[in-house]
This record gives structure tokens, sequence and C-alpha cells, in this order.
């Protein structure tokens, strides 16, 4: 299921040397770091309404759209989904509990 992840990334490190009226992605890195945070912030505020709907194919696609634009964010900062999942993959099994009281005795 990761496979579209890694090769979504990929596009959108290789749309860096994209002409920005062909692609999105290459007009959002145009745009530089803070207008891609804005579009971050905006889609997290359409996911959250979709969230409060009842429209299920609404909220997967907002969903959507909040991942690929925080991979378009991440690449700009080097970094792709590969960082994030193996964060997750180091955190699999921990209680969150557990771990936020381990971080709290710190
Ligand atoms: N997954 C996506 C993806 N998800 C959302 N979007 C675009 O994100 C934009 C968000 O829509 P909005 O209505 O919120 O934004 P807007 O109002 O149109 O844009 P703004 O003027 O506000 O910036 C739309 O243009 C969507 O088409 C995406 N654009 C591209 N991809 C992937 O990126 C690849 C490369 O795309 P290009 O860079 O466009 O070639 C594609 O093949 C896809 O795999």
């Amino acid at each position: 299921m990761s496979d579209i992840l890694a090769r979504l990334g990929d596009q959108i490190d290789s749309r860096r040397q994209s002409n920005a009226t062909e692609s999105y992605t290459a007009s959002l890195f145009a745009r530089g770091e803070d207008a891609i945070l804005q579009k971050v912030g905006e889609e997290a505020v359409e996911f959250i309404l979709a969230a409060k709907g009842d429209d299920s194919a609404d909220l997967v696609a907002e969903a959507a759209d909040v991942w690929f634009h925080m991979l378009v964010l991440m690449s700009a900062k080097g970094l792709g989904p590969a960082d994030i999942l193996n964060e997750l993959q180091r955190r699999e099994g921990v209680s969150g509990h557990a771990e936020k009281a381990a971080r709290v005795s710190d």
C-alpha cells in the first residue's frame, strides 16, 4: 500500500525541475514554502469541515489533499514519505500513553 506513497514522493521531488504552468506541484514550489504551508493549513481546515459532515467520499478526498500537500512540504524540506513511514514503524507497538509517560519522566 505504501508503494503509491513512494511513487508520489518521487514524482513530487521530480516536479522541482518542472514548469509551473504545466505542473501544479511545480507551481507550489515556485510560490515558496510559506505558500505551501498556507495550502497545508487550508486543506487541513477543509478536512476538518468534511469530517463534520456525513459524506465519506468527500472526507477521503480531503484527506488525500492533506496528504498530498504535506508531502509537497516535506519535499521542500528534503524529506519524503519514507521518513514518515519509518517514524510510524518506529512507534509501532508502543502505547501512546506509555510513550508520553516516558517522555514526561525524562
Ligand atoms: N495527488 C495530487 C493532488 N491532490 C490534489 N492536487 C491538486 O491540489 C489542488 C488543490 O485544490 P484546491 O481547490 O484546494 O486549490 P486551488 O484553489 O485550485 O489552488 P490555489 O489557487 O488555492 O492554490 C488542486 O489543483 C488539485 O488538483 C493534486 N495535484 C497533484 N497530485 C499528484 O501529483 C502528481 C503531479 O501533479 P502535477 O504536478 O500537477 O503534474 C499527479 O500525477 C498526482 O499524482
